[in-house]
């Protein structure tokens, strides 16, 4: 069977999606992720019928880490014989201003990619590792990026400047945003279920190990809390989110180099630097710590400035999408930052939060708030065939 392999690698987790050809069957017939990455990898595959191939803890390839994850699924690949790829597509973290809509990867994309490493450190190696092992394994294959800045492109000028001067923005110093690809499914799902909604003002926000929200208008990215890197804005698993650049000054004057910065800001900061426990959000709920419950205070409480930010670049609001690991799962969370969005007029129907309901504010809130899974892997696909 011809088949279309869709590889999403995000910063805590591999994600993964194999598709028939046939353009008339749009689920996959494999999905599955490895997650908890780097430290605790555990691999769930599940067939389009929802049967559990794999769901088990797994030992990674040794060698480059940023690979591993990547190897480990050629190998799970080749152990599937009936399959034979056809192309594959790629979410790739950084398009800087270059890629606009998703392109085919040869030598001189790859090589104007990898100029972009410094803008997605936690990211854009995976990504491209995962391109050449695929070349590798399977030369000449057709490689597919897409990018998670496209979507933020249409944003108005001003929302994508920051206050520097002209000549540091003319070299792309300037504000992109993340998570394109999953604002652009829930946009795409919501068109669907519910037309008139979708062209309203609306704020998702993408809740995962990497953590953002976009306020759209008629289907169109109007702001993002990400910026230049997927650093900015809410505060996340391991990355601080909005920070004060005068930090950085005074720990560079206090003798941090860049790497130690970069260590520190993506790495060893959020949830897990303000914790001192964890990064995965399940672990902090679990806690009885001081310092957990502070850690998913602040995520809530910086979560719901946020909105008020986004909502004043709307100019008003009209729906909450939760989505991500976190905004599809954890319901006290949710419960929490829509408390702060209370002003704004966004209400929480208790039990319907529980229930991790389609729908989860009450019949004539002002602000409807909606939970959504998202797929990214799907838009990914729908991209690969448009262009086969
Ligand atoms: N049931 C749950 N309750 C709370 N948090 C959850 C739950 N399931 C997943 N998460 C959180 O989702 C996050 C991962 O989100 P995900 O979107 O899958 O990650 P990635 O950003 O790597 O794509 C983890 O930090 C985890 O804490
Ligand atoms: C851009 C980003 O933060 O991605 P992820 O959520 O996969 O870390
Ligand atoms: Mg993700």
């Amino acid at each position: 069977m011809q088949g279309l392999l869709v590889v999403n690698a995000g910063s805590s987790s591999l994600k993964f999606a194999v598709y028939t050809l046939d353009a008339t069957l749009s689920d996959p017939i494999w999905r599955g992720a490895l997650d908890g990455l780097p430290k605790k990898p555990h691999a769930r595959i599940v067939d389009q019928h929802g049967n559990e191939l794999i769901n088990q803890a797994v030992s990674l390839p040794a060698g480059e880490p940023a690979l591993a994850p990547c190897r480990w699924l050629l190998a799970w690949l080749a152990s599937i014989s009936d399959i034979t790829l056809h192309a594959v597509g790629h979410r790739i973290v950084h398009g800087g201003t270059d890629f606009a809509t998703p392109v085919w990867i040869d030598a001189d994309v790859l090589k104007r990619l990898h100029g972009l490493i410094p803008l997605a450190p936690l990211h854009q190696p995976g990504n491209l590792l995962a391109v050449e092992a695929i070349a590798n394994q399977f030369p000449g294959l057709p490689q597919l990026a897409c990018f998670d800045t496209s979507f933020h492109r249409s944003q108005p000028a001003l929302a994508q400047l920051y206050a520097l001067p002209q000549a540091i923005t003319a070299q792309g110093v300037r504000a992109y945003g993340f998570h394109g690809l999953s604002y652009e499914y829930i946009i795409s799902q919501l068109a669907d279920i519910a037309p008139q909604h979708a062209q309203g003002k609306l704020i998702v926000a993408h809740l995962g190990n990497g953590a953002s929200m976009c306020a759209i208008e008629g289907g169109r990215s109007v702001a993002s809390s990400m910026g230049f890197t997927a650093l900015d804005g809410l505060m996340m698993g391991t990355r601080c989110g909005n920070l004060d650049p005068g930090v950085m000054l005074y720990l560079m004057a206090q003798g941090m180099d860049y790497a130690a910065l970069e260590r520190l800001l993506y790495r060893e900061s959020g949830l897990l630097g303000v914790s001192g426990l964890s990064s995965d959000m399940r672990d902090l709920q679990a806690s009885e710590q001081a310092a957990a419950r502070q850690a998913v205070d602040l995520f809530c409480y910086r979560a719901g400035r946020m909105i008020g930010s986004l909502a004043a670049a709307l100019q008003g609001l009209d729906t909450l999408i939760f989505t991500g690991g976190i905004g599809e799962h954890a319901a006290p969370v949710r419960a929490k930052i829509i408390a702060h969005a209370n002003w704004l007029g966004a209400t929480l129907d208790e039990g319907l939060n529980d229930a991790h309901a389609p729908i989860v504010s009450p019949p004539g809130s002002r602000v409807r708030v909606r939970v959504m899974a998202t797929d990214e892997e799907a838009v990914i696909a729908r991209h690969l065939r448009q262009r086969l």
